[in-house]
Parts: structure tokens; C-alpha cells; sequence
């Protein structure tokens, strides 16, 4: 689904040049919840920008869904971004003016398929995620966790083959963060979505298949969940985090 190959990129501010993505390798499945962590400065957001085709490596492969994205034009760079990927931010970004149903739609309005499909596909993730009684409300009448499965649903409208999800759980406390993470996780499920999520909350990153590491621009460690129960896996991350702490002298 995605492979990312050797990528590097660096910055250049005043004549000097700060080496941010020193060679990341990894890859995430179909069907897969996939969180990357690490300290503040590590990497994870520019990683998430050059995935997310907003800024260019500068050097090093990403592949989605087998496509070089380094191979692309600016303007099939920007249709990977309408058609293939789905984004959740951290403030949702839902525009005030438009019904939660209008804000599910917006991505296939700006993407041109504004066909009979769109109402079906928006009214069914409505149901997924059990908004429907609120869809023709505003953002300003909502909940923030109803905003927020409004959010995932948007991601989803087109069907993409990844959703990037960029510190979705935020200051939130561990129970709004819950819910937050519950919609990803019946995403994956109900709806087999492929999810890549840079977050500093190790509770977030439990409920998630595979937790990838960044230390310095490098992948430090990758950790599995497999069949471990989330408190367990919340703990070996906890330790993980414990260690590079140490590592780093701190
Ligand atoms: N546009 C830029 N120009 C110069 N340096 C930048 C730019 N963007 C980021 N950096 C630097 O690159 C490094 C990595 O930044 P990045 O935002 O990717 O880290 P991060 O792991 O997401 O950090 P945080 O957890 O604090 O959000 C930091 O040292 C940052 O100062």
C-alpha cells in the first residue's frame, strides 16, 4: 500500500543546512493502523508532509499503491491528494458554513464526482459512524466528538487508499482521545480504511497494529501489537519511550 524507500530531506535557513530525514524506511499494509511516534523535532510532521505530497524529498522513493510519487506532476500530485488520500486533522477543519453532510461531501464536490454515488456513499458513513441524526446540522451545533467522526468520514468520501491523520487526538483527554481513536479503529474495521498517524500519545498509539519510532530523522524502533492486549502494548511502549529517553541522556 505504502512503501517509503530511503527518504531524506533537509532544510536550508541561514546558510546552514539541518538534515531532518536522514534515510526513513517503511512500509504500511492494507487494512493497517499504523501511528508514528517520537521526541518533538524528530521528523514525524515533515515525514507526513512529503507522504501527504505537500513538500517534495529530496531524494528517496514513496510508492502508493505501487505509484512513484517522486515521478509525478504538480498537478497529479494534487489529484493523488483529492482522489487517493483522505486527511484528519488535529482541529477537524470543518468549514462552519456547510452541514455535517455538505463537510462529508466536500472532497467529492472538489474532486468533480458529484454524482447519484455521493449522496449513497455519504449517507452511509453517516451510518458507520452514527451521525446521521446530526447531518444536517452546522459545526457550531455538534459535538467535538461528533466533529471529529465528521472529519473521519470526510476522509473517507472518496474511497482512499490511506488516511493521514495528523495528531487527531491533540490535548484531548484520554476519554475524548477513546473516541477519537475508536472511529479510526472501526474505520479499519467496518470499512478496511488504511490509517498513518503521527501522534505523541502512547495511548493513542496502543489501540494501533504497529507503532513506528523516529529518533533524528531515522526509524529508532517498530513495535507490533500482534495479539497483545492494549494495556500490555501500551506498557512496551511506554518502556520504549523510557529507553531512547535514556539513550538521549535525559
Ligand atoms: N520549513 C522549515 N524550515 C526549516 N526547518 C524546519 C522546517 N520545518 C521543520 N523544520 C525543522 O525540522 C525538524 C523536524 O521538524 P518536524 O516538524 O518534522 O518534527 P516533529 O517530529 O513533527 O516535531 P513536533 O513533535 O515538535 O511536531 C525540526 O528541528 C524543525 O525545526
Amino acid at each position: 500500500m505504502l512503501a517509503v524507500e530511503n527518504l531524506k530531506k533537509s532544510y536550508h535557513a541561514n546558510k546552514t543546512t539541518y538534515e531532518v530525514l536522514k534515510g526513513i524506511s517503511l512500509a504500511v499494509d492494507k487494512g493497517e493502523f499504523v501511528a508514528v511516534m517520537g521526541p518533538s523535532g524528530s521528523g514525524k510532521t515533515t515525514l507526513l508532509n512529503c507522504i501527504s505530497c505537500y513538500i517534495p524529498a529530496d531524494s528517496g522513493s514513496i510508492r502508493l499503491d505501487n505509484i512513484e510519487l517522486a515521478a509525478l506532476q504538480e498537478f497529479e500530485l494534487a489529484e493523488v491528494r483529492i482522489r487517493r488520500l483522505g486527511f484528519v486533522f488535529q482541529d477537524y477543519l470543518l468549514l462552519d458554513g456547510l452541514t455535517v453532510r455538505d463537510n462529508i461531501m466536500l472532497p467529492r464536490i472538489i474532486g468533480g464526482k458529484t454524482d447519484k454515488g455521493m449522496e449513497d456513499a455519504t449517507d452511509r458513513l453517516c451510518e458507520v459512524f452514527g451521525i446521521s441524526p446530526i447531518k444536517d446540522k452546522f459545526p457550531a451545533e455538534i459535538s467535538g466528538g461528533e466533529k471529529q467522526r465528521t472529519a473521519v468520514a470526510r476522509a473517507l468520501i472518496n474511497n482512499p487508499l490511506l488516511i493521514l491523520a495528523d495528531e487527531p487526538t491533540g490535548n484531548l483527554d484520554s476519554k475524548s482521545s477513546r473516541k477519537v481513536i475508536n472511529t479510526f479503529v472501526q474505520a479499519r474495521d467496518s470499512l478496511g480504511a488504511t490509517i498513518f498517524m503521527v501522534t505523541h500519545d502512547s495511548f493513542a498509539a496502543s489501540f494501533c497494529d504497529r507503532v513506528i519510532i523516529l529518533r533524528d530523522g531515522t526509524v529508532w524502533r517498530e513495535l507490533s501489537r500482534l495479539d497483545k492486549m492494549r494495556g500490555a502494548f501500551h506498557d512496551e511502549l511506554l518502556e520504549a519511550i523510557r529507553l531512547m529517553g535514556e539513550a538521549n541522556g535525559e
